[in-house]
């Protein structure tokens, strides 16, 4: 994909970040067509080149004094602070961050590619595991809206909700250096934390694009690197792995799918919950296997949950037991499960088929882009592709 020239921003902004922190080798911002900025490789880069290093003092965390001083209650989660944080910057004379904030992207470009910001009428046509990712991700962020508007009702809704984005989809995972041995990932003093709270927003590193197979960020006491995963010559795109996610977990969180994504997975619970007994239900809460089924486009296709379930479902239980005592591995009843499920599959396929004329009918306009009207067209047509995988390996 050809990379454009970033323009003066980005310019003023690599040099802000050079004298902030940010040690930057071999590399560059470079404007996409379909995916706003990334890096390139501006020399050829040898594998095991440190491409990038952002000091801990350039990091934005919840320890740094201006964010203790805003003195939030306990409760108030991470991402409601450095939202809120941003928030007070944002519209600030003298803000010591504008022009790292000059190269976000827009609240309209976040209205096109965030299923939050998407009509309802397209919303409702998300994937259902997407479906439930979106109803989190509302929830978490109307939490964080009334926490901060409590304290600070002059920041808007409007703005919060764009600040709050940026944090989500712009954060790095940092394990605070001074952590206790007892609590090895949380925050010393702040007892109330969970590991699930372990943000930093990183200049610079935000540039880089995912993938699966992208460079992994590191993070010691000393800060955020990243280190080149392989030769990359001059003008190639460098990306970074955000994590093993599933396209219905980058859609929702970070506005985009890939075509190609070695960490994709269907989850089967909606087809799944539906069948169960309340009986079953309580032998598999008792067993921790009630929920969390997934269809998987690789080998294995069904994920031992899955395995567990469908035997519980479609065998006398005693089979069932063996199974998830570890005591019989199953070998003998599986053509059984594969049955079952192909039967389950075979019957969303045709829903799926009905979703995809739906959504490839839409007519684009204001409540409808052209954007995300491909995007969700894509997401289902791998749905579509996931379960016809599913139904022919689990057939031969
Ligand atoms: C950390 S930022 C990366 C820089 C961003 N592209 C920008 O313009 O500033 C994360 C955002 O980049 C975009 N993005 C990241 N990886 C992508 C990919 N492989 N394809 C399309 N968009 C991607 C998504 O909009 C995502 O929310």
């Amino acid at each position: 994909m050809a990379a454009m020239d970033p323009g003066e921003e980005h310019t003023r902004f690599i040099e802000w970040a050079q004298s902030n922190g940010v040690n930057i080798n071999g590399i560059a911002p470079a404007q996409f067509k379909d995916r706003g900025m990334g890096i390139v490789a501006a020399t050829d880069i040898k594998k095991g080149d440190r491409i990038v290093h952002v000091r801990n003092t350039s990091l934005i965390t919840v320890a740094q004094r201006e964010i203790q001083a805003l003195e939030f209650p306990t409760k108030t989660s991470i991402h409601a602070r450095l939202a809120a944080y941003f928030a007070l910057q944002h519209s600030k004379d003298g803000c010591q961050h504008r022009p790292w904030q000059d190269v976000w992207p827009s609240q309209d470009e976040f209205k096109d590619i965030l299923p939050l910001h998407w009509s309802k009428q397209l919303q409702d046509l998300l994937p259902h595991a997407a479906a439930v990712l979106l109803t989190a991700q509302r929830s978490n962020l109307e939490r964080d809206y009334l926490s901060i508007h409590a304290i600070h009702p002059s920041i808007s809704r409007d703005l919060f909700t764009y600040v709050w984005l940026i944090v989500n989809t712009r954060t790095f995972y940092w394990e605070y250096p001074d952590l206790p041995n007892a609590h090895p990932r949380l925050p010393k003093k702040r007892p109330q934390l969970t590991a699930d709270d372990c943000y930093a927003m990183c200049p610079f590193m935000d540039y880089f694009n995912h993938s699966d197979q992208g460079c992994d960020p590191k993070a010691d006491a000393k800060g955020y690197s990243v280190t080149a995963d392989r030769v990359y010559k001059a003008g190639e795109e460098v990306y970074v792995s955000y994590g093993s996610h599933t396209n219905d977990f980058l859609l929702v969180e970070y506005g985009f799918i890939l075509d190609s994504n070695g960490c994709d997975s269907l989850p089967l619970d909606h087809l799944i919950l539906s069948q169960l007994s309340s009986d079953q239900v309580q032998v598999l809460k008792e067993d921790g296997f009630y929920g969390s089924y997934t269809l998987s486009p690789t080998t294995p296709t069904l994920c031992y949950r899955t395995q567990a379930v469908v035997r519980l479902l479609t065998l006398p239980s005693r089979r069932y037991t063996a199974f998830v005592s570890g005591t019989d591995e199953g070998t003998g009843d599986q053509g059984k499960v594969n049955e079952y499920v192909i039967g389950l599959l075979v019957k969303y396929k045709r829903q799926i088929m009905e979703i995809v004329e739906e959504v490839d009918g839409l007519k684009t306009g204001v409540d409808v882009t052209t954007g995300q009207k491909d995007a969700l067209l894509r997401r289902w047509k791998q749905v579509r592709a996931i379960v016809k995988t599913g139904i022919d390996v689990l057939s031969s």
